[in-house]
Formats: C-alpha cells, sequence, structure tokens
C-alpha cells in the first residue's frame, strides 16, 4: 500500500522503509536549468536511522523534498513502505496562535482522529518529548529547544498517527532540524531524538551540516557529492567505541573536504 503525498512518482516497496532508484532532479529548463540530484540510488531499511551528508547546496532538502511528496523527481524512481513521511525542519514553524498541544494535534485533527483519542495521543506525545507540563503555553512563550521538541511532537504525530496507514511502518524526515539552536540544547535534544526514535521504531532520514551530529546520531552516514548530489560514500557507525567514532568523524571530514574541493576545482 502506498501513502504518500503524490501517489504517481513516489510507488510502494516491501523490504525497506524507502528506496531511491536512479534520482534525477532539474529544476527549470533550458540555460538557467539547475540539475540538484543526478543518479541517487538509496535504500533506508524499517527503523533505520540515515544522516546524509553533504556541501551546502548539494540536494540534501530536495532529496528529502523528494521522499515527502513535496517535489516530483524529474527522472528516477521512488519507492515507499511507511505511512505518510513527517517531516521537521530547521524552524520548529509552530502555529504561533496555537498552543503546544494544539499544535500536537492538528495533524491528529487533520486525519479525523476523534476528540478522545487525539487528546490521549498529544498527552503521550507532549510526555515524549518531556514537556507535559508546557502544553497549554504558546510557541513564544517557549524556548527555541522547547520549540522544537514540539515539533519532533507533531511529526511524530503525523507520522504515527491510527489512520488507515497505521499498520505501516513510519518515517520520519528531518532537515537540520538543531541547527538553529546553541551547543548545548542541540547536545540534550539529539540524545532526546535518539531515545524517542528507539522507542518508535520509525525510519529516520536525517540531513546535516555536522559530521559529528551525523556520526553520533546515525546508524549510517551517507555523503552526497556537491552538486548535482549522488551518494560517494557511506559509513556504518552503528555502536562504535568512543576511539572509533573519534577516528570515524575524522575519515569523514577529510572526504567531505575533498568533496568540496574536487567541486571547487572543477
Ligand atoms: N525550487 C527550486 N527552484 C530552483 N532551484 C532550486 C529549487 N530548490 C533547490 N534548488 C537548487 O537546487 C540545488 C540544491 O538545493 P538544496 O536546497 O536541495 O541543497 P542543500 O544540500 O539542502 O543545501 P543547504 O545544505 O545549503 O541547505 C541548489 O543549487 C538550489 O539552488
Amino acid at each position: 500500500m502506498t501513502a504518500t503525498l503524490d501517489e504517481s512518482t513516489v510507488r510502494p516497496a516491501t523490504d525497506h522503509a524507502v528506496r531511491l532508484s536512479g534520482v534525477h532532479k532539474t529544476f527549470g529548463q533550458g540555460e538557467r536549468a539547475v540539475t540538484a540530484l543526478a543518479g541517487v540510488d538509496l535504500d533506508v531499511a524499517p527503523g533505520e536511522f540515515v544522516c546524509l551528508l553533504g556541501a551546502s547546496g548539494c540536494g540534501k532538502t530536495t532529496l528529502l523534498n523528494l521522499v515527502a511528496g513535496l517535489e516530483k523527481p524529474t527522472a528516477g524512481e521512488i519507492y515507499l513502505n511507511s505511512s505518510r513521511p513527517a517531516v521537521m525542519f530547521q524552524e520548529a514553524a509552530l502555529m504561533p496562535w496555537l498552543t503546544a498541544a494544539a499544535n500536537v494535534e492538528l495533524p491528529l485533527r487533520l486525519a479525523g482522529i476523534p476528540r478522545t483519542e487525539r487528546r490521549t495521543r498529544t498527552g503521550e506525545l507532549l510526555e515524549l518529548v518531556r514537556l507535559s507540563g508546557v502544553g497549554g503555553k504558546r510557541p513564544h512563550e517557549l524556548s527555541g529547544g522547547m520549540r522544537q521538541r514540539v515539533a519532533l511532537a507533531r511529526a511524530l504525530a503525523s507520522a504515527l498517527h491510527t489512520g488507515k496507514d497505521a499498520s505501516l511502518p513510519s518515517l520520519l524526515l528531518m532537515d537540520e532540524p538543531f541547527s538553529a539552536l546553541d551547543a548545548i540544547t542541540r547536545d540534550v535534544l539529539q540524545s532526546e531524538l535518539l531515545r524517542v526514535w528507539s522507542s518508535t521504531g520509525a525510519a529516520a532520514v536525517f540531513v546535516t551540516h555536522d559530521v559529528r551530529e551525523a556520526v553520533r546520531l546515525g546508524q549510517r552516514v551517507v555523503l552526497l557529492s556537491s552538486r548535482p548530489g549522488r551518494v560517494v560514500q557511506e559509513w556504518w557507525v552503528r555502536n562504535l567505541s568512543p576511539a572509533d567514532e573519534e577516528a570515524t568523524v575524522t575519515v569523514i571530514n577529510q572526504r567531505l573536504r575533498e568533496v568540496i574541493s574536487s567541486h571547487a576545482a572543477a
């Protein structure tokens, strides 16, 4: 069963949460055309946490938008075996006139879930992101970190809702969600995200510029080339010792620099 925003370009997969096969994306036409992605092949297993790394402008956001069904690939196929993917951006993008709880509840309302069930789910999700006490506050009354927690709870509400797709695994797409936060808040939220992710069983595709963040969060780190983006290398980074984690960060940083400088020299 497919559950996407655009059923004509995103097809069902069986053994993966999402599979991209030869995906190209070009914006515009003629001399002004910009090719953002050129032949991306990528599989993400159900429940897997994949971090996407690459230079600025290499097409990371474009890739997430394609998987979310917000854009159509110019060529290639995207296969999805997930409930409708949930998307989380750099900015929390909460509705300022709604309370934190009402923001989390919104996707459940839009999915037609009855009020009692909505309220219960919202309470559970706020508890999951450790915001039980502030459900009645509006976004401007919350810190940046708290707003991103609300955004995470809202994303989970839309990914995990008990609609017709409830039996499918879910998929979280995150585009640098912590990059606007200070270092300490970011560190706390990275731990919280891992806790929430492991308790939900959702697959996650997390875009970042930060190699250390990618190695800390991901089970796999996927490096895209400079624009046009395609997968150039990947590293399995699950359960590394602190020493191996440090060594892996160094290796990936070196490779990222090579990718950026080869593009600059081209
Ligand atoms: N709607 C659009 N129309 C035209 N060009 C676009 C559009 N969206 C993205 N692009 C171009 O596609 C390329 C890839 O953009 P994208 O935002 O996906 O990169 P990114 O890797 O996410 O960048 P960053 O890390 O800086 O956020 C860029 O050159 C961008 O200008």
